[in-house]
């Protein structure tokens, strides 16, 4: 029994002298060494300069690589070197320094090489001759793949906007800097579901073998649709930030015919955002040039020649209106739906625009919300741009603007049932707003300057995502 317990004893010991200092660490270089002298390996060099002293690319590619790679901070020796971000710091392996890589479970070893008489420097690949066959095609394509992606966050993102199509012009699309700052956390949406849209986008990009395999256009089309100023072109710009795609804004007013609009597509590249919005304004017009066949084509897809990974986005504002052969699954992959404010987003701009997590307005504009008020996130939002000086007026403010339209909305029932009943014409048969009768918009413009103000119904359902109801979390 005292033998156990020393036993015990030593052995706790000897365990905690092993985690506390470096023993641990040495003892398994030594097994590693031990193990490696079990395999026989194949190398190979990965030059940074070819025979003509051209630069190879490879080189470059798997420098990016490895750099990448988080195990580069367990190399004995890295340089840490600043980054293009002004707060960013890259960790760059050193000369003679290896690096271990997995695999599909098989063990990589890079070295990185310098000449000391010549100073060429090359990366030198240690793989087992068990796994070459088996890794070692996929594992360079891998690195391939990697890389394009780590240039394509560095890139510039670019807006194209079609042109009028004119014989002398070359080309159709034009382009810009893409600057907007919106970004995925800025807008104000339902945390979940602004999750399960990441998530969907990354796993899109991952997919392109599974695409491959079922032999389909590798593409995503997002619905995103709801009252006006509730964040769908924000959104766009929140994504083509977050995957740094370009973006190429389709304006169907300027598409001649439907063999334009397939020129159109053909001259967009990979990994880039198509955007149509406003689709409905264009589906509900007989006159539009190109026809609903070319339209559906287009949204298809089936033209795409000379690039994939391409993400197409339609923005309308009420889908109740739209031809449901436009909406049909496969043709339209994801609908997201866009809602007017509800207390919960409110209180998240507040939080953003005003830096208020409380205040003793809130039950009173809560209070409102429930009597059915709905202003949109873009509305709201601007109201405390106005107003940031002061928190309170900008609340008040708002609930003046929530109160009026509360007022708005029952007046335009009422009238709507007197005008069932044949006496009196509603506000949109007179042209007006929906939401805001002729008196209470004049009132409702002089609480926030000019803004907008557009026909808006509360919509009840999205699929991609949770209920209204169940809008409890947001995020900024
Ligand atoms: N959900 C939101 N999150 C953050 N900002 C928003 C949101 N909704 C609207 N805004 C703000 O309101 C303004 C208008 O929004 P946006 O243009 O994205 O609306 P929209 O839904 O595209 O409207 P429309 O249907 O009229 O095109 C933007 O400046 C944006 O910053
Ligand atoms: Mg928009």
């Amino acid at each position: 029994m005292f033998w156990y317990l020393i036993a015990i004893i030593a052995s706790g010991l000897f365990l905690k002298i092993l985690l506390k200092t470096s023993l641990l660490q040495i003892v398994k270089k030594w097994w590693r060494f031990l193990e490696d002298g079990c395999y026989v390996y194949q190398f190979y060099r990965v030059p940074q300069f070819n025979h003509n002293m051209q630069e190879n690319q490879l080189y470059r590619k798997v420098c990016t690589y490895l750099n990448s790679l988080p195990c580069v901070e367990d190399s004995d020796f890295t340089n840490l070197i600043s980054g293009d971000k002004s707060n960013e710091i890259s960790l760059v392996l050193d000369s003679n320094q290896i690096v271990v890589d997995k695999f599909l479970s098989a063990r990589v070893f890079w070295i990185n090489e310098k000449n000391e008489f010549t100073g060429l420097k090359s990366l030198v690949m240690k793989i087992r001759k068990k796994d070459k066959r088996r890794i070692l095609q996929p594992y360079l394509q891998y690195i391939h793949s990697v890389f394009d992606e780590i240039e394509q966050r560095k890139k510039e993102v670019r807006l194209f906007v079609n042109v009028d199509n004119e014989p002398q012009r070359n080309g159709r699309w034009r382009s810009v800097p893409f600057t907007h700052p919106a970004t995925f956390d800025t807008v104000v949406m339902d945390t979940d579901l602004k999750n399960k849209v990441k998530s969907d986008l990354e796993s899109f990009q991952k997919s392109k073998q599974y695409y491959h395999r079922l032999g389909k256009v590798w593409k995503r089309s997002y619905l995103l649709y709801g009252p006006s100023g509730t964040g769908k072109s924000t959104f766009i710009a929140g994504i083509a930030n977050l995957l740094n795609y370009d973006v190429y804004d389709v304006d169907l007013s300027k598409v001649t015919d439907d063999s334009d609009l397939k020129m159109l597509l053909l001259q967009t590249t990979s990994k880039t955002l198509i955007v149509i919005e406003d689709l409905d304004s264009y589906l509900g017009t007989k006159s539009t040039a190109p026809s609903l066949s070319g339209i559906l084509n287009f949204m298809d897809g089936i033209f795409s020649c000379c690039g994939e990974e391409r993400i197409m986005i339609f923005t309308i504002n009420n889908k109740d209106q739209i031809d449901p052969t436009v909406l049909r699954p496969g043709r339209i992959d994801v609908h997201i739906h866009f809602p007017l404010c509800n207390f919960n987003s409110f209180k998240t701009l507040a939080n953003s625009h005003l830096g208020l997590k409380d205040h003793k307005l809130f039950p009173q504009v809560e209070e409102i919300f429930q009597t059915g008020a709905a202003l949109s996130p873009a509305e709201i939002g601007e109201i405390m741009i106005s107003n940031r000086s002061s928190p309170t007026r900008a609340l008040k403010t708002v609930i003046s603007a929530l109160q009026i339209n509360t007022e708005s909305r029952a007046a335009t029932r009422h009238a709507r049932r007197l005008s069932e009943s044949g006496s009196v014409r509603t506000a949109e048969e007179t042209g007006e707003s929906g939401i805001f009768c002729r008196e209470n918009l004049r009132e409702f413009k002089k609480l926030y300057g000019l803004l907008r103000v557009r026909s808006c119904r509360k919509d009840s359902s999205y699929e991609f995502g949770t209920s209204d109801k169940d809008n409890s979390r947001h995020d900024n």
